[in-house]
């Protein structure tokens, strides 16, 4: 369907799989949760009406189901700590409580304790600001960590417990006692700030925001890359955006089928998320009245259910102004949708004429997207990666560009006093790096697992007449093995998702030994981590630089660029 990709989120599948529909279509909560972290509050309420039934028996069947979804929980931690290490607010843990009480609580294995009720209210003293971008308090019983979203340092809240997780527990703010924050220095440009998840920072002025987000990068380097201090240079202030709001290229707003919907959907044959009709279900008689349905389209609430947005103002204008349109194109096809959906929003120019050109929003995942970064132009399809801030883009490419020339100065030359320069930009997407970069190499590699993307990295050649670059689709390692680059002679840049490099990835990395490497990164965690792999693999690299760049103001997320040399 034109515009809307399947809702993938595991979460929302869990959340509709513990609910039943009653025969009347309203929603029942599951009587029983078996998760650990979830509210033990209404788990105790329905435990109880049932041993009244049944004696003993539910008491037991509940601890089992307790100590085997603790069980998982300890096993998925286990295995994520393998892969990417403790997640950052283990180390905010450790700052606010002290290590020692930190190692207490793993080793009594309390770390998945239900520290809380769910509804619970406690009163808590905001102490910093953890790099999810909420508040961190520490719990009355101190050895306990709270994350309230939108509470500041210095600030006391009267929060109601949501759920717990290892070392702490989520909550939301009922009552500000105090919100006195010297943190607290802007007023919130948008309706929904208070209780969207979007945006964690409106109520920071910009300048404050850069300075969190310097710190971030500074934490990561320092917990997750295993280096000394002392083979780090200082982190650089962030790299602003030049655009604060409606800087967002591409708004992903979704929605859950609403319960009366799919009752109403059954009643016309479909099973629960199908698309075609079972004629065995069909009750005959009369169509049935469409029920009416409300359905709220947007983005996930602190609360974790979906908001009703009709204007995300961090989004770029042109995207707004498309929004309710397609918000009533959903409302009045709801009965059409088998499941929830993410509707796509894309912002595109219209030509290329200029990057100025007017601007047009595209829904269709399959249509192209034009635009324009410096004096390139760049055609992909909507559904794939673009960098989501465009009015940051030629200060992010300057710097990286600042920062290649600069480390030419010391290049060998040849008999003619020539030096080749080559480029690998691996994870190349379509081709933002290799063709806004081309002209300062002899020749391009780019290499990019989503062969469709790569496609677009050829057409994008073409498109401005590039002729030095050439592009690969596949693993990021697989480039090395069909590139002859003289590695003194060679920059790589490093731009992966989210999860980082993988370690056969490092492994031909080390083993070209390029001159030059510069790791652009949307995780500045893994981002550390890798650039302490290098090193260590490869002590002849130094760290020139290490800064943020501010793809995403309001937000909590830095973009890390990290520059490395091999002397
Ligand atoms: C953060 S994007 C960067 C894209 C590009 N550098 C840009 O700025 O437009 C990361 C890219 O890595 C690609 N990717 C993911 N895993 C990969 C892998 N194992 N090897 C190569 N590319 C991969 C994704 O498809 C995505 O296009």
């Amino acid at each position: 369907m034109t515009g809307f990709e399947p809702l993938v989120k595991p979460n929302d599948g869990k959340r509709r799989a513990s609910r039943s529909l009653s025969p009347a279509g309203a929603v029942e909560e599951a009587s029983h949760a078996a998760h650990p972290c979830a509210p033990r509050g209404a788990y105790a309420e329905a435990s109880t009406s049932k041993q009244q039934l049944h004696t003993q028996q539910p008491d037991k069947k509940k601890r089992k189901m307790e100590a085997q979804a603790l069980k998982r929980l300890r096993k998925d931690a286990a295995e994520k700590i393998a892969k990417f290490g403790e997640d950052p607010i283990f180390y905010e843990a450790q700052d606010l409580l002290g290590e020692s009480t930190v190692q207490a609580i793993l080793e009594a294995g309390k770390e998945f304790e239900r520290k809380f009720e769910r509804g619970e209210e406690l009163v808590v003293d905001v102490k910093a600001l953890g790099a999810g971008g909420h508040g961190l308090a520490v719990a009355p019983t101190n050895d306990w960590i709270i994350s309230v979203p939108k509470a500041l340092p210095g600030e006391r809240v009267r929060v109601t417990i949501q759920s717990n997780d290892r070392l702490f527990s989520k909550a939301r703010v009922v009552h500000f006692d105090s919100k006195s924050s010297e943190l607290r220095t802007a007023e919130p440009f948008c309706r929904y700030f208070d209780q969207c998840g979007g945006c964690q920072y409106q109520n920071m002025a910009y300048p404050v925001q850069l300075e969190l987000k310097q710190r971030v990068v500074q934490n990561a380097f320092k917990h997750y890359s295993g280096l000394d201090p002392s083979v780090l240079p200082a982190i650089g202030p962030t790299m602003p955006s030049p655009k604060q709001r409606a800087y967002r290229t591409k708004l992903t707003p979704h929605f859950n089928l609403p319960p009366e919907a799919r009752q109403y959907r059954r009643t016309l044959g479909f099973r629960r998320g199908n698309r075609k009709r079972d004629e065995s279900l069909d009750e005959g008689g009369p169509l049935p009245v469409k029920p009416s349905v409300e359905v709220a389209i947007g983005f996930d609430g602190q609360d974790g259910k979906v908001m009703d947005i009709e204007e995300c103002p961090i989004g770029t204008e042109t995207i707004n102004k498309a929004l309710p349109e397609h918000r009533q194109r959903i409302k009045d096809t709801i009965f059409d949708f088998p499941n929830g959906a993410t509707l796509l929003l894309r912002d595109s120019l219209s030509s290329f004429d200029s990057p100025e050109s007017p601007c047009v929003a595209i829904t269709d995942h399959k249509a192209t997207v034009k635009e324009m970064v410096e004096n390139i132009k760049f055609e992909s399809p909507a559904g794939a990666f673009f960098q989501n801030n465009r009015s940051i883009l030629p200060d992010l490419l300057g710097y990286v560009r600042d920062e290649i020339i600069a480390s030419r100065a010391h290049d060998a030359t040849d008999a003619n006093g020539a030096v080749k320069h080559y480029l690998v930009d691996a994870y190349c997407g379509s081709g933002l790096f290799s063709l806004c970069l081309a002209h300062l190499f002899d020749q391009v590699a780019g290499v990019e697992l989503s062969s469709e993307s790569i496609k677009c990295a050829q057409t994008n050649a073409e498109l401005n007449g590039i002729k030095n670059a050439k592009f690969l689709a596949g693993n990021a390692e697989n480039i090395f093995g069909t590139i002859d680059y003289e590695p003194q002679q060679t920059t790589v840049i490093i731009d992966p998702p989210r999860r980082g490099c993988d370690d056969a990835f490092i492994e031909q990395l080390v083993k070209l030994a390029p001159r030059n490497v510069v790791y652009v990164s949307c995780n500045v965690h893994t981002q550390a981590r890798d650039v302490g792999s290098i090193l260590t693999k490869d002590p002849a690299y130094n760290v020139l630089s290490i800064r943020g760049a501010d793809l995403f103001p309001q937000t909590n997320h830095v973009e890390g660029i990290c520059v490395l040399r091999r002397d």
